[in-house]
């Protein structure tokens, strides 16, 4: 069962909103990899986070590994336009033009609790296989760690808090020199939706 969203969490606000990007502070990963972050971009996330969880029609995705069909820890959902709330757009366009790039499809995730998760990877499949790509996280829900690590082993794991209304930017080569993750947790952990803007062709 997962916990419910704690009410600590809530911000009391009723309308979703974004502040302006020019908060935004860079995290270089190297010389060519970086993050943007902007904590509690964005403010009355409990309401984002109330809609999203309750009208998106989430599914459950299985993967065939070696070893036969797995199930995917965690149920997403998948938008280009419409996206399944105005605010979404509004954010999609005010990340488009900070970073001169369109973010054309939205991925959502949704981690029940502390056993689901996303494995090491980097989003690689199409356009970021060959090209610097962003990609935009906007988290709403409990805080749940975001991990980063070089793909050849050179410098140690960071560990960055994605809490309720939270941005994070990855840039430069990081989705080819870099894998980042999402841990299964023991602790308890209420539920998260993350929201992660990509250009076309990037997946
Ligand atoms: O939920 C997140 O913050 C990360 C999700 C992710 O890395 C992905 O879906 O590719
Ligand atoms: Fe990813």
């Amino acid at each position: 069962m997962p916990l419910p969203l704690q009410a600590s969490l809530f911000d009391g606000q009723d309308d979703p909103e974004v502040a302006p990007l020019t908060g935004i502070r860079r995290v270089p990963l190297s010389a060519t990899a970086w993050i943007d972050l902007l904590p509690g971009w964005l403010s009355g996330a409990d309401s984002l986070f109330t809609h999203l969880s309750e009208s998106v029609q989430w599914r459950s995705e299985t993967r065939r590994m070696y070893d036969g069909v797995v199930t995917v820890p965690r149920l997403l959902a998948f938008f280009t336009t419409p996206l399944p709330h105005p605010i979404l757009t509004t954010a999609r366009t005010a990340l488009s033009e900070h970073y001169d790039t369109e973010f054309t499809t939205a991925g959502l995730c949704y981690y029940r609790d502390g056993r689901d998760s996303v494995a090491w990877h980097g989003d690689r499949l199409g356009r970021g296989a060959t090209d610097d790509t962003h990609v935009a996280i906007l988290s709403v829900g409990a805080s749940r760690p975001l991990l980063l690590r070089p793909r050849d082993g050179g410098s140690p794991t960071s560990r960055h808090p994605q809490g309720h209304g939270d941005l994070l930017v990855m840039g430069g080569d990081c989705q080819r020199a870099w894998d980042h993750s999402i841990p299964k947790t023991t602790k308890p952990v209420g539920p998260r939706i993350s929201i992660q803007f990509r250009p076309a062709g990037v997946r």
